[in-house]
């Protein structure tokens, strides 16, 4: 992966993926670590470009992921959407044991971050530091990867609750992907292990957005994509959450979810983030 990002603050520690956190004895953390180093079954045996339905990875992801256009002069891989401009659809890119060549048009977010994100304080001091784009980035692109500690559930509240008691910055982000009435949860610390994606803030207006991508293991990675042209100097915006909280009263209460005031200052702004940002 091509990521030649730094953090300033010498206190943390730069990683272009997902890591494991510290090791615990419980199911769920055994879990965790299985998914984490367990292979996807998927892999591709297509020589050259992998580009249609004759691809397994492209088969299992419900059809092509990205296409090759230029815009604004720009040469880009932008993600396939439908009308409301957001991808559904799973997304398996082709991975390490696939027989594809290495820069078939089915790998991008395994390519790293685009170029010219900088870290800056933002306008409004309470907000802390944003993260920014010294370029123009194209509707669709791929921005970078929210990546740090990949943590249980239970280790989620645990820090969670540290964080509020010590009046912490809390970066655990919680992903909810729905299936069949069911929902899988990953959660990312990028706290003290994370890369430049951990500088993003909320915004109930966003101009990115979250996609789960699938490479090498069940685990997704939670991949940033612009969901419109984002002009040079503006900020990465993201929206935490989605109305539908996932979190029972219960689970809400233990994290005595204090929710925080949001200053995203759009005119579609809720007032407060969202739950599963804690
Ligand atoms: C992933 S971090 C974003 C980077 C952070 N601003 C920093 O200085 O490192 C998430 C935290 O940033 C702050 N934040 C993000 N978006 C915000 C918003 N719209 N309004 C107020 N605070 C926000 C909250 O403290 C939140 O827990």
């Amino acid at each position: 992966m091509n990521d030649n990002y730094i953090h300033s603050d010498s206190r943390l520690i730069y990683v272009n993926e997902n890591i494991p956190g510290p090791a615990e004895d419980t199911e769920e953390y055994l879990e965790l670590i299985n998914n984490f180093n367990s292979q996807l079954v998927c892999k591709c045996e297509c020589r050259g470009h992998c580009v249609d339905a004759g691809c397994l990875c492209i088969n299992s992801s419900r059809g092509r992921n990205y296409t090759f256009s230029i815009d604004h002069n720009l040469r880009t891989y932008k993600l396939n959407c439908n009308n409301n401009n957001i991808n559904q659809k799973p997304v398996f890119e082709c991975n390490d044991v696939c027989l594809c060549i290495s820069h078939c048009g089915n790998r991008l977010v395994q390519k790293g971050p685009c170029d010219g994100l900088s870290v800056k304080s933002c306008e409004l001091e309470e907000k802390g530091f944003g993260l920014f784009t010294k370029y123009l980035i194209a509707k669709g692109s791929f921005v970078c990867e929210y990546a740090g500690e990949l943590i249980t559930k239970s280790q989620a509240f645990q820090r969670h609750r540290l964080n509020v008691a010590n009046k912490k910055i809390n970066y655990i982000f919680c992903l909810n992907e729905h299936s069949n009435d069911e929902i899988t949860q990953t959660f990312v610390d990028p706290s003290s292990f994370g890369n430049i994606g951990r500088y993003i803030n909320h915004s109930c207006d966003p101009n990115c957005y979250i996609v789960p991508v699938r490479i090498n293991s069940p685990i997704p990675k939670l991949a940033i994509f612009s969901l419109c042209d984002i002009l040079p100097d503006q900020e990465i915006t993201i929206d935490y959450g989605s109305n539908n909280c996932s979190y029972s009263q219960q689970e809400i209460n233990d994290v005595d979810c204090k929710r925080k005031k949001c200053l995203c200052n759009t005119n579609k702004c809720k007032g407060m983030l969202p739950y599963e940002s804690f």
